[in-house]
């Protein structure tokens, strides 16, 4: 029964993973399994009857023959590391021999060094927690603290060790935080007094596996008032923002189409097709005519029409831009370009009109300099930053415009004529309101509800003589001076008529040249006629007036009085 038992036992030890060895009190190895001949890396008869010392130098278990106690702790064989256990064997009272058990430690090795990663994540985890987050508290399932930062304590008054464990309204009478990891709802930017102070709070629920377990709560702002002064600021930047926004599509879109140009005359509507064909083709065009004459109008109606019609529209009024700014609102800037220069750079009106239309209007204006600037631009369709020295390139159709008499200019020296080429491609000139036959009153009638319907008026009319004297007048400011003299008629009259006397002075001047009962159309007529010799001799003296009044035969201060009279 005994020798069964045995067999049955070495049979076991045989099966073992774990390496046994043991050794009599000589220190020679009397057992060994093939498991522990296996980590040895010696057969188990190579091992049998060998001092312990030859066969694992460190296995320190002749210590416990000479001790008699047991002890266990890490063994290394090789390179592998294995968890020992040593016991002494003892017979009637005496120390006979030792066993020792070795069991492969790779994996709680594996084990353990992954735990220290943990125990250190967790660590930074927790500093992060306390420094990052200004106020955070955590709570279990029946809102007893489990975490709470230091910076909260401080705020609350309280020790961090005396709030854990503590149930959260015991610390906090207004804490809401139980009632979160129960219901399992967040409650987010809520207003709660917290000594004394109004916080604005944000509670979350904690789920482990779908089941609530806990909630975390976090005050996101100590004082709500910081709130108000950050929601006005944002208020104040949005309201700038929106601003900025429409001034941009204002200014970025066309505001006309052909349909909002007036005008039936034979002059206008040859004018209008024309400027209908420009549209459908790419070429540069040039606007002339006099001023007020609608060329803008004309600009935004030929971009409108065109295949570009859903991009940019740019205006630059060469003439009103001063000379020193007039590159880098054109050209644009990099940000350090020049002491004042926006941080981040500006981008130049030929740039933000890329794929659409820049319309150049007063080109006639642009000084010399600038003329040979942008007509580098027009011909290469690249642009370069100030202060830049990359090469944009470019996708734009031009439109310019001028009121000035630009072949006048070249041979003075005023004005390129190689820019002046390369703008003449396809010219369209809008006829003077006095050269369209009937648009008078046509436009008369059209701003006339226009500015009823603005002012919120109801409708009035041009009475007889206005409109006789509307069309005898010459119209030195065309569709323009047409418009402020209605404006102002508009403001002024009393009833359903617009009569003379609600003209401006200098066209009741004009009229007063009549009798007292009715208009006479032949003093009409001479203003008239003087009115042009005035324009005539002006031209021909450059605009220089005292030539102009000896030619004319008149005193100086007489021709300055009919000036002003005939809006010259
Ligand atoms: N045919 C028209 N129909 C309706 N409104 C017109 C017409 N022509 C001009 N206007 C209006 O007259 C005003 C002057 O026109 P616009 O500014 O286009 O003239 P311009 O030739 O560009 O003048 P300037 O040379 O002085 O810049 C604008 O308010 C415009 O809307």
């Amino acid at each position: 029964m005994k020798s069964h038992q045995i067999i049955k036992l070495d049979q076991a030890f045989q099966a073992l993973k774990a390496g046994i060895i043991v050794i009599d009190d000589q220190d020679a190895v009397c057992y060994c399994n093939p498991a522990a001949a296996n980590f040895i890396g010696i057969d188990v008869e190579g091992i049998i009857g060998k001092k312990i010392i030859d066969v694992i130098p460190n296995s320190k278990l002749n210590n416990v023959i000479l001790s008699g106690d047991a002890n266990s702790d890490q063994l290394l064989i090789g390179e592998r590391m294995f968890i020992t256990n040593r016991s002494p064997i003892n017979q009637d009272g005496e120390t006979v021999g030792a066993v020792v058990v070795f069991q492969d430690g790779s994996e709680l090795q594996t084990v353990l060094s992954r735990l220290d990663n943990t125990l250190n994540s967790l660590t930074s985890l927790e500093s992060i927690f306390e420094q990052a987050y200004d106020g955070v508290m955590v709570v279990d399932s029946k809102g007893i603290i489990t975490r709470i930062t230091k910076s909260y304590c401080r705020f609350l008054n309280i020790e961090q060790e005396d709030a854990i464990g503590r149930l959260c309204t015991d610390i906090l009478p207004s804490s809401r935080m139980h009632i979160v990891a129960q219901t399992g709802l967040a409650e987010i930017g809520e207003v709660m007094d917290i000594n004394g102070k109004e916080a604005m709070v944000m509670r979350l629920p904690l789920r482990e596996e779908g089941k609530l377990i806990g909630a975390v709560g976090k005050v996101m702002f100590r004082d709500v008032r910081e709130l108000r002064t950050l929601a006005e600021k944002l208020d104040l930047l949005e309201n700038k923002l929106k601003f900025y926004e429409k001034e941009l599509k204002h200014y970025q879109k066309f505001r006309y189409t052909f349909s909002n140009i007036i005008g039936k005359s034979q002059a206008m509507l040859r004018t209008i097709a024309l400027a209908e064909r420009a549209a459908l083709v790419k070429s540069t065009v040039l606007l002339r005519g006099e001023s007020g004459t609608g060329k803008e109008l004309f600009a935004h109606a030929i971009h409108a029409a065109s295949t570009r019609h859903d991009q940019p529209f740019v205006r630059v009024n060469c003439g009103a831009i001063p000379a020193e700014l007039l590159e880098s609102e054109l050209f644009g800037y990099e940000e350090g370009a020049f002491t004042g220069a926006k941080k981040g750079g500006k981008p130049g009106k030929f740039e933000l009109a890329n794929r659409g239309t820049i319309f150049l209007d007063e080109i006639g204006d642009l000084p010399l300099p600038m003329q040979a600037k942008v007509l580098r631009i027009l011909q290469e369709k690249e642009i370069e930053r100030v202060g830049s020295n990359r090469l944009q390139q470019l996708d734009i159709r031009v439109i310019a415009a001028t009121h000035r008499d630009l072949e006048k200019m070249i041979g003075e020296g005023e004005f390129r004529r190689d820019l002046y080429y390369r703008l003449n491609v396809f010219t369209v000139t809008i006829p003077p309101l006095r050269e369209r036959e009937g648009d008078v009153l046509l436009l008369s009638e059209h701003l006339l509800s226009k500015f009823q319907h603005e002012l919120g008026l109801s409708l009035r009319k041009l009475d007889r003589w206005v409109m006789e004297l509307f069309q005898l007048y010459a119209w030195p400011g065309n569709v323009r001076e047409l418009q402020n003299a209605i404006e102002r008629a508009i403001n002024v009259a009393e009833g359903g008529m617009i009569q003379l006397k609600d003209l401006p002075l200098y066209l009741q001047d004009l009229e007063g040249r009549r009798g007292n009962t009715s208009l006479q159309p032949l003093a009409l007529e001479l203003a008239e006629a003087e009115r042009k010799a005035i324009l005539k001799a002006l031209k021909t003296m450059d605009g220089n007036k005292v030539k102009t009044a000896e030619i004319l035969g008149i005193h100086r201060t007489n021709l300055y009085r009919k000036m002003e009279k005939y809006g010259l």
